[in-house]
């Protein structure tokens, strides 16, 4: 049985009626369906789901417990200690409260960095969100692994296990440049073209980390993953803040992805704007990400493009820069092919993973030009459905795949749980 959803308006305004069936947006406009599962479209806009290119999900337990501190301090004082008692119970309800908001953010996958990623696929599968997920490599002990030689051991059974899932891609993700030697870098990227895997890695978040990686190597961050053989089309670089031209065109050269995190890089002040003209200039596919909400603090991607948008503009004294329409691919479009998705599009052929809209709100009318509503009027909270490889997650508001309530009560009894173990009592 197909999904049949009648009279709704398409990102470019015209009213239709569109079919999926398996997982694919089968026709627009082609009326001749019977026992479907109809979803009305009245008063609502559908639009292609977000892909998220850069999230730390589990680190939901996280949220609001560090503010306003440096990046440096941000890891070592509280992150990384915390992250010390992190373990697939709290990986697994960190995952399961993150998804749920991906859902309600209109978000149809991630591409994630963190450790236990056996449990960040069991809540991805069990909500019917995908995930490109990328176990977390460091020279020093991790979480999950006392050494990377153990790290790439979970990489590889991960690799194994995980080849052939629907919503599932298995990744590896060497932390950083400052958090990994050469010789990690390289495993990891062996052990990628090995079993064919995306890479995502920190690159360029901090200028501190620009110094550290002069001083240690001479060479700016670019140019050493160039100089050992790391960098190709398979590699998400995450930030990509302080490059020179000449980085840019070596991004562009070897077809790197970039994931821009615009609020994470105003909230850390890591130098905030990330070379988005250059980028385009010189070919690179730029998409975008939330980063962690330890960091943001949530997973709204209405609030990312905005700020994407309007940070461009202000930097470069320029209205005419990241335009809505290009912002609006950026979020959609660029991150599903960065993570291998035919998907981002309201078209024939596309996977089906598409959100729904309420229309009927004051901030959303007059109700002209769907993408410029969505780029700078619309938040979150306006995301009334999600369909994400032709299943509904979340139809008229009400989540239909969890209860609710009994996950979110029980992840924060986690979250005050790990808390209490590193920084004492919650009052
Ligand atoms: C490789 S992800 C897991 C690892 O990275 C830490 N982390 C989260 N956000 C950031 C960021 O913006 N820059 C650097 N490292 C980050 C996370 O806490 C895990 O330890
Ligand atoms: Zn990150």
């Amino acid at each position: 049985m197909g999904i049949l959803i009648k009279g709704v308006f398409t990102p470019d305004r015209k009213k239709a009626t569109i079919y999926i069936e398996e997982n694919i947006i089968q026709s627009i406009n082609d009326e001749m369906y019977k026992d479907d599962f109809v979803i009305d479209g009245n008063r609502k806009l559908i639009l292609p789901a977000f892909y998220n290119t850069h999230t730390h999900l589990s680190m939901s337990l996280f949220r609001g417990i560090v503010e306003d501190m440096w990046l440096k301090d941000w890891l070592e004082k509280v992150v990384w200690p915390m992250e010390k008692h992190i373990n697939e119970e709290y990986v697994y309800w960190g995952a399961m409260l993150g998804g749920l908001e991906l859902i309600r953010s209109g978000i149809a996958a991630i591409a994630d960095m963190y450790f236990f990623m056996d449990k960040v696929s069991e809540a991805l599968e069990l909500l019917g969100l995908r995930g490109v997920l990328g176990t977390t490599i460091f020279e020093f002990p991790s979480p999950e692994a006392e050494t990377p030689e153990d790290a790439f051991k979970i990489v590889e059974n991960f690799a194994k296990k995980y080849k052939n899932r629907e919503l599932i891609k298995p990744s590896i993700a060497p932390h950083s440049i400052y958090s990994c030697n050469i010789e990690i870098l390289q495993q990891a990227k062996e052990i990628a073209d090995r079993y064919g895997l995306l890479v995502q890695i920190h690159l360029s978040e901090t200028k501190w980390e620009v110094y550290e990686v002069q001083k240690r190597y001479g060479k700016r961050p670019v140019e050493l993953l160039e100089s050992i053989g790391f960098l190709d089309k398979n590699v998400l670089a995450a930030h990509a803040v302080w490059l020179t031209k000449a980085e840019i065109r070596t991004l562009a050269k070897y077809d790197v992805k970039v994931s821009h995190n615009p609020v994470s890089n105003l909230k850390l002040a890591s130098g905030g704007v990330m070379p988005y003209p250059e980028m385009k200039e010189y070919g690179v596919l730029v998409t975008l990400g939330t980063d962690g909400v330890a960091s943001n603090n949530n997973f709204d991607m209405f609030e990312e493009m905005k700020v994407f948008a309007i940070s461009q503009k202000n930097h470069r004294w320029d209205p005419t820069i990241a335009k809505a329409k290009e912002v609006f691919k950026v979020a959609t479009e660029n991150g599903a092919k960065a993570l291998g998705f035919k998907a981002g599009r309201v078209e024939e052929g596309y996977l089906a993973d598409l959100v729904l809209i309420d229309l009927n709100s004051p901030h959303l009318k007059p109700f002209y030009d769907p993408i410029t509503l969505a780029v700078y009027s619309m938040r979150a909270g306006d995301v009334d459905g999600l369909i994400v490889n032709g299943k509904p997650l979340m139809l008229n508001r009400e989540i239909l795949v969890v209860n609710e309530d009994k996950l979110m009560e029980k992840a924060e009894r986690k979250a005050f749980e790990l808390y209490e173990k590193v920084m004492g009592v919650v009052k």
